[in-house]
Formats: C-alpha cells, sequence, structure tokens
C-alpha cells in the first residue's frame, strides 16, 4: 500500500445518470473517460478497486414498470443496462493502459466473466479494476445494494458514492435550493431522517456490517484521489 494513501481497498459506485453528462440518454465518452483516468490514477497508487454502476443512464425497472411493463422484466432490463456501462469503461480502462474484468451477477459468457468473490479479490489483489455488472443478479434491489453487498463481500475498507451531488443533505439539494449539507452522519440518521440520497436497505446492510460510506460528487475532476489521501469530501456515513 502506498504511505500517503488512507485506502487501501474500495468499492466505488458509480452512478449510470452521471455518465450520461448533459446528454438525456446513454453514456458520454468524455465522463467515463475522465472516470477512467481517475480509477486508474488511484490504482497506480496501490489502491485495490472494484466498481459497481448504476443502469439509470439507460433503463431503470421502476421506470419501466410505470410505463406498463412487467417489474421483473423491466429489472432484468436495468441489469442487463449495468452490463453495458461496464463494458464501456472495461473498454475506457483498457484504452487508457489500465487493466479491468467485468464481472456479472447475471451469467452472461460471451461478454463477461461471473461473480465468483474468491476470483473477484484476486483480480483487484493484481491490480486489476473489477467491474461488477449486474448488480445482485435479483430484481426489486438496486445498484446501491449491490455496491454495499460487494464491498462487503470483498472486505472494502471504504464504500464510495459517487453521484451528482456533493454530499448529504437535508432534503434532496435538486429540490431544495436551501437544504442543508452533512459532513457526518450515522447510518441510523440517515434512515430515520429519509436521507434519499441512497435506498434504505444499502444503509442498512452498511449499518449492519459496519462499512463505512462516503457519498462525493464525482463531477469534481480530482475527488477520488483527494478522498483517498483522507481528505473529507463529501459526506461521511459510518457507526458516528
Ligand atoms: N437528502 C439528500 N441528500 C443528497 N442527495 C439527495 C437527497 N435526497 C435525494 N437526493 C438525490 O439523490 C440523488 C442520488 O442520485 P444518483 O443518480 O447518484 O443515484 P442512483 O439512483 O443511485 O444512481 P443511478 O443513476 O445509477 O441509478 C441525487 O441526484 C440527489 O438529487
Ligand atoms: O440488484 C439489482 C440492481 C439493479 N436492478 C435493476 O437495474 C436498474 C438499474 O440500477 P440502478 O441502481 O437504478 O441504477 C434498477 O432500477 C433495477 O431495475 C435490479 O433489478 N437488481
Amino acid at each position: 500500500m502506498s504511505d500517503q494513501l488512507k485506502y487501501r481497498r474500495i468499492l466505488l459506485k458509480l452512478s449510470g445518470e452521471a455518465l450520461m453528462g448533459d446528454a438525456d440518454y446513454g453514456i458520454d465518452p468524455k465522463v467515463i473517460g475522465r472516470l477512467a483516468d481517475e480509477i486508474i490514477e488511484i490504482q497506480r497508487a496501490s489502491v485495490q478497486i472494484g466498481v459497481v454502476i448504476g443502469g439509470g443512464n439507460i433503463f431503470r425497472g421502476a421506470g419501466l414498470a410505470a410505463a406498463g411493463m412487467d417489474r421483473v422484466t423491466g429489472d432484468h432490463m436495468g441489469m442487463l443496462a449495468t452490463v453495458m456501462n461496464a463494458l464501456a469503461m472495461q473498454d475506457a480502462i483498457e484504452k487508457r493502459g489500465g487493466f479491468a474484468r467485468v464481472m456479472s451477477a447475471i451469467q452472461i459468457h460471451d461478454v463477461a466473466e461471473d461473480f465468483i468473490r474468491r476470483r473477484a479479490i484476486r483480480h483487484i489483489e493484481k491490480g486489476r479494476i473489477a467491474l461488477f455488472a449486474a448488480g445482485t443478479g435479483n430484481p426489486f434491489f438496486t445498484t446501491d445494494s449491490a455496491a454495499a453487498l460487494r464491498a462487503i463481500e470483498v472486505s472494502a475498507d471504504l464504500l464510495l458514492k459517487a453521484t451528482k451531488v456533493d454530499g448529504v443533505y437535508d432534503a434532496d439539494p435538486a429540490k431544495h435550493s436551501n437544504a442543508v449539507r452533512f459532513e457526518r452522519l450515522s447510518y441510523d440518521q440517515v434512515i430515520e431522517r429519509k436521507l434519499a440520497v441512497m435506498d434504505t436497505a444499502a444503509i442498512a446492510l452498511c449499518r449492519d456490517q459496519r462499512m463505512p460510506l462516503r457519498i462525493y460528487d464525482m463531477t469534481v475532476p480530482g475527488n477520488l484521489m483527494r478522498i483517498m489521501r483522507g481528505e473529507a469530501v463529501g459526506t461521511l456515513v459510518d457507526a458516528g
């Protein structure tokens, strides 16, 4: 491990929606390229990295169900959307000289390895960036829960939720311009105050397994390395 860095192994959850950049669908190559650069930078500084990417830039099961589709089919489409995002990130990382492996929770052998916990740990120990795709593999979950689950399974030191807001606020900052940001919260405070920055199942899993979580703004270049150095970027959620 690098002497200057605070973390040895992290699980990074990237918002699918944020990959769109200024578009309203899909992936902006500039956004995914910049994120790949930041991930490679911390890997080269000896941080071991697992990544979960959401699918909100393509499909969400709940949205498809609201439009009349069977919910489980919609969730399958959402999970497959996360596979597409992971493949795009694998490509972006490899184009920049990094090493990455997509591991899917749904068997899709022609395009990705299966998620096998011990192999995943081996990949990240060897400096490969493991991209955990297809969420948990089960409908009615989200990639927030998948990220909490994978962070715990690979014994990460920290779960990072990279999003479009710079932390957790007392109300949704996208809707309330006077919302106030927290520096630090306990898991129970997030759940009791119904702070909707991450789903409750994911927070409860982190709480039960004492997985520290930091929510930060991924649109600010350099934030990932700042956090690795121990800077208090965003909001920390832990046992308090
Ligand atoms: N109390 C709160 N503090 C901060 N953000 C909040 C809060 N309540 C709701 N939000 C909203 O939560 C959103 C988190 O969004 P993000 O797109 O990262 O999540 P996601 O749905 O997990 O990602 P994906 O796009 O991959 O599905 C922010 O855009 C913010 O507007
Ligand atoms: O474990 C999981 C994870 C995800 N899904 C479905 O995929 C979409 C996209 O994920 P987001 O977390 O919303 O970005 C999600 O809406 C679900 O429909 C799932 O079913 N199971």
